[in-house]
């Protein structure tokens, strides 16, 4: 697997042979940062108002080898048993949750917020999902496989026709 995501290619893909992963993330971070730094100088922006979408990587895959890596090059596999992994992810649900806390509704994008914050939530997302990622490594979870047979359990749950514009449960719905 090899990033395209700019003309910067060649750079990227030198890394490839030492299948060295954290070096690979960081770069594609670095290239998406200055694409996005570019956006601004030109005065534009690199979506549309209101619209967003995420970086195609890494994928949850590469997720789990650079945790992998990390917790491996720490000695740390010993203490990421499923239980304690179960325990942090809590933890940093209750970070993130913290963020939120006292603030009243709050606005898709975050419009009110400060960078500083914004840049708070993005790591305690990032750390709920090291967890998920590696929790579900250690429970023998294909997590992007099940998280697709979950969306489709969840369509045949609830089918669009029978819930459109209800938030009830489907054990609320009596046929
Ligand atoms: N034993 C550990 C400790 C840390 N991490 C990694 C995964 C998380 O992404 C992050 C969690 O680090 P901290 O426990 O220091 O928590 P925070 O980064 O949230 O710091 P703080 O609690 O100060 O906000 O580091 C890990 O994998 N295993």
């Amino acid at each position: 697997m090899c990033y395209f995501p700019t003309r910067r290619q060649p750079l990227l893909c030198v890394y490839r042979t030492g299948v060295k992963w954290e070096i690979e993330f960081l770069a594609a971070r670095w290239v998406k940062g200055t694409n996005t730094m570019a956006a601004q100088q030109n005065g534009s922006r690199s979506e549309p108002e209101g619209e967003f979408s995420f970086s195609a990587e890494p994928s949850l895959e590469h997720i789990r080898r650079l945790q992998a890596e990390f917790t491996a090059e720490r000695d740390w596999s010993q203490f990421h048993q499923p239980r304690n992994l179960l325990l942090a992810l809590v933890g940093e649900v209750g970070e993130l949750a913290e963020l939120f806390q006292w603030r009243g509704e709050v606005a898709e994008g975050l419009p009110d917020w400060s960078d500083a914050d914004r840049e708070r939530v993005s790591q305690e997302l990032s750390d709920v999902c090291i967890y998920l990622v590696e929790l579900a490594e250690k429970c023998r979870v294909d997590l992007p496989q099940a998280v697709l047979q979950k969306m489709e359990l969840n369509r045949r749950k609830y089918p669009a026709s029978k819930v459109h514009g209800s938030s009830k449960k489907y054990t609320e719905y009596t046929d």
